[in-house]
């Protein structure tokens, strides 16, 4: 089934794109371009109110900004480009606050806050931003900013500033907490696609699809570095006649039992999938066809010994198979044909064996 481990879901939320949604260092490097302009227009505008501080703090900020977006166009480290955003305007904000800027009407600000660090940093990050920030400003409004700056904000300003932004924190938590929600849920959804897509509902092994895309990996692995790998080619014995005498449903609880089998029987690197209604391929990476062969010997033997109970009564299946190993440049096809004709004698010799390839042995 699915990976259903979602609980730490933060960094994996992050790296899930749906699409249509901005992606965090293009909406950074927006937010910079849109803050430029206004920055170094309240740079001017302090210049000729004769404010002496203000100009160099907003011009020093927008060549940082501008700086960080440079730096990740060269870097691409998502990470540095955040956090310097993210300190960046953390800092620019204090200062409008502490500094009064514009009269004290610049603290209106501090409304971009939220909904920015919620949108380009995780749920935490964001809720602690924004806890520190307002905490930060009651003091600042409280009689102890009093004592620290020449406050020019009135009580009524104070109190509508402090409710309303309280509001649009928890506000902007709720929204974002209902975004990361979708978005987890379409992550799931995704999920469950791909799984079903790659594998069989009933075995829950690979399907032939993605047995196939295994297969076409390793071969490019061979071609690469010579690494060999084997084939198995499985095929239930007289299974219509397990059908016939016990039912469909049985047939596939019997399905079910080889799979399972197949799956303690093989290694963590081996590819096991349903090939067909009551064929299996096994992929095995790294594995001469002699090897094979042992592998499924003990396959076939592991499955003879099961069995499911029907009526109080043991139902056992036995499996044929071919085996084939890949050689010199050979196809895919030719690989898999190779398997099915040594399938093939396998049946023919009576069942419940395992045949190599003939060409294989001779090689
Ligand atoms: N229960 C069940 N049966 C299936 C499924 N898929 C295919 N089958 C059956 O598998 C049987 C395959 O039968 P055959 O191809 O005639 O071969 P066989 O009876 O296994 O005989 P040999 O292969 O010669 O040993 C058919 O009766 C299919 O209906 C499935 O998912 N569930």
């Amino acid at each position: 089934m699915p990976d259903g481990s979602y609980s730490t879901t933060d960094p994996r939320l992050s790296q899930f794109r749906v699409k249509g949604e901005i992606p965090v260092p293009v909406l950074i490097n927006w937010l910079t371009v849109f803050a430029m302009p206004l920055l170094l227009f309240f740079g001017w505008r302090s210049s000729v109110l004769g404010d002496p501080i203000t100009p160099t703090i907003l011009i020093a900020t927008a060549t940082l900004l501008a700086l960080n977006a440079g730096l990740y166009g060269v870097l691409r480290r998502e990470t540095l480009h955040r956090r310097g955003f993210i300190t960046l305007i953390t800092a620019l904000f204090t200062y409008l606050a502490v500094g009064a800027v514009e009269g004290g009407s610049a603290v209106l600000w501090l409304f971009a806050y939220p909904p920015i660090i919620f949108y380009i940093s995780n749920a935490r990050v964001g809720v602690r931003a924004c806890a520190g920030g307002y905490a930060a400003l009651a003091l600042l409004f409280s009689p102890i900013g009093d004592w620290v700056i020449d406050s020019p904000y009135s009580s009524s300003f104070r109190l509508t500033m402090l409710a309303a932004l309280g509001f649009e924190m928890v506000t902007c938590y709720i929204l974002d907490q209902s975004r990361r929600r979708s978005k987890l849920s379409l992550m799931r959804l995704a999920n469950e696609f791909e799984y079903a897509a790659k594998h069989d509902a009933l075995t829950g092994l690979a399907n032939r699809r993605e047995a196939l895309a295994q297969l076409e990996g390793e071969q490019h692995r061979y071609l690469r570095n010579g690494r060999p790998f084997s084939v198995l080619l499985m095929d239930v014995d007289l299974f219509k006649t397990i059908n016939d005498t016990h039912g469909h449903h049985v047939g596939d609880e019997l399905l079910v039992l080889v799979a399972d089998t197949l799956r303690a029987q093989s290694r963590k690197i081996d590819t096991l999938s349903r090939w067909g209604g009551e064929e299996f391929l096994a992929l095995l990476p790294e594995t001469e066809p002699e090897e094979a062969v042992q592998l499924a010997n003990r396959i076939r033997e592991a499955i003879a010994g099961a069995s499911i109970e029907v009526d109080k009564t043991p139902v056992r299946a036995t499996i044929s198979i071919g085996v084939a190993g890949i050689r010199h440049s050979e196809s895919l096809d030719r690989l898999l044909q190779r398997a099915d004709e040594a399938l093939y004698r396998a049946k023919a010799r009576g069942r419940n064996q395992a045949c190599i390839g003939e060409e294989e042995t001779a090689a």
